[in-house]
């Protein structure tokens, strides 16, 4: 069966909730001693893809592949290939943002076989309007894709996401409820909806935010960050592991090419416990 996030569930059980963080960035590739060229990011996705065997998600700096062109779009569609043939669903980490059918023609970029470069998911800003990015929802949950839309971020820049409306509500509960209402109406089946959220908040609101958003699947950046501990994550987590969504970057591209599968098989040892139980066990 072709999984989806409407499935996280049970691919998490199985390969845990690690999403590994893939930017071929200027940064990384000087650090794995490759050339700042597509054929330097060419030659770091083949490293990653031969890493990801029992992988559940990647999520994908786009603007580091689109930095190069339509060179690096067709890298980028190619290495979504190989992640589909692995099993290893995929975020497109573009953070798009507008209205109407101009929003909905993201889809024909990002999401599913039938787009150019067949994700699984793309990330959305808000700022517009959460009901105003609603059109690509829609043919998200018909393509079994998801959106994954920013409720709080951990940048220091956010402080408008904590402003308050009349009632005292923060713009990332507005978001979030607004989440929560779509997904009400998208949901089928007892399965989390196709709009995904994405909470880079403090341990306490992160959880806070969870719960606000039943029905949801909620990626939790932030792990192997300096100050932020499993612990604090595993507290945040609870047992909702069947719904969440743990992207690590830095934590993982840090190792090298050498060393890159081995982190990502520790990370997941480390993570284990914070997953949702199998079927079968
Ligand atoms: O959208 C995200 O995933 C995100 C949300 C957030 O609140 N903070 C945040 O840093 N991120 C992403 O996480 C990536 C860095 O991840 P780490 O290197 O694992 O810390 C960045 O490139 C951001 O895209």
């Amino acid at each position: 069966m072709k999984h989806t996030f409407a499935t996280w569930h049970e691919l998490a059980a199985e390969r845990t909730g690690l999403a590994v963080g893939v930017a071929p960035s200027p940064k990384w590739l000087s650090a794995w001693g490759l050339p700042d060229t597509v054929g330097g990011a060419g030659t770091f996705c083949d490293i990653v893809l031969a890493s990801l065997a029992g992988v559940a998600a990647v999520k994908v700096q786009t603007p580091f592949f689109e930095r190069f062109g339509a060179e690096g779009l067709a890298l980028l569609s190619s290495f979504f290939a190989g992640c589909a043939q692995r099993g290893t669903l995929t975020v497109a980490d573009a953070k798009r943002c507008d209205t109407e059918d101009t929003m909905a023609s993201y889809a024909d970029l990002y999401l599913g076989e039938q787009s150019v470069l067949g994700a699984d998911a793309v990330t959305v800003a808000p700022y517009i309007g959460v009901d105003a990015t609603a059109p690509l929802f829609e043919v998200a949950r018909q393509r079994g894709c998801a959106v994954f839309v920013l409720v709080r971020t951990s940048n220091h820049e956010s402080a408008v996401q904590l402003s308050r409306d009349e009632g005292g509500r923060t713009v990332s509960e507005q978001v979030a409820d607004r989440i929560a209402a779509h997904n009400r109406t998208l949901a089928t089946g007892g399965r989390a909806g196709p709009v995904a959220a994405v909470v880079g908040a403090p341990p306490e609101a992160a959880a806070a935010l969870l719960r606000r958003m039943p029905d949801t699947v909620v990626s939790l950046p932030g792990l192997g960050r300096p100050g932020r501990t499993v612990d604090q994550f595993r507290t945040v987590v609870g047992d909702e592991g069947g719904r969440v969504v743990l992207p690590i970057s830095s934590g993982v591209l840090e190792a090298g090419p050498h060393g890159l599968a081995d982190r990502i098989r520790q990370w997941q040892t480390v993570l284990r416990p914070m997953c949702p139980p199998g079927r079968s066990r």
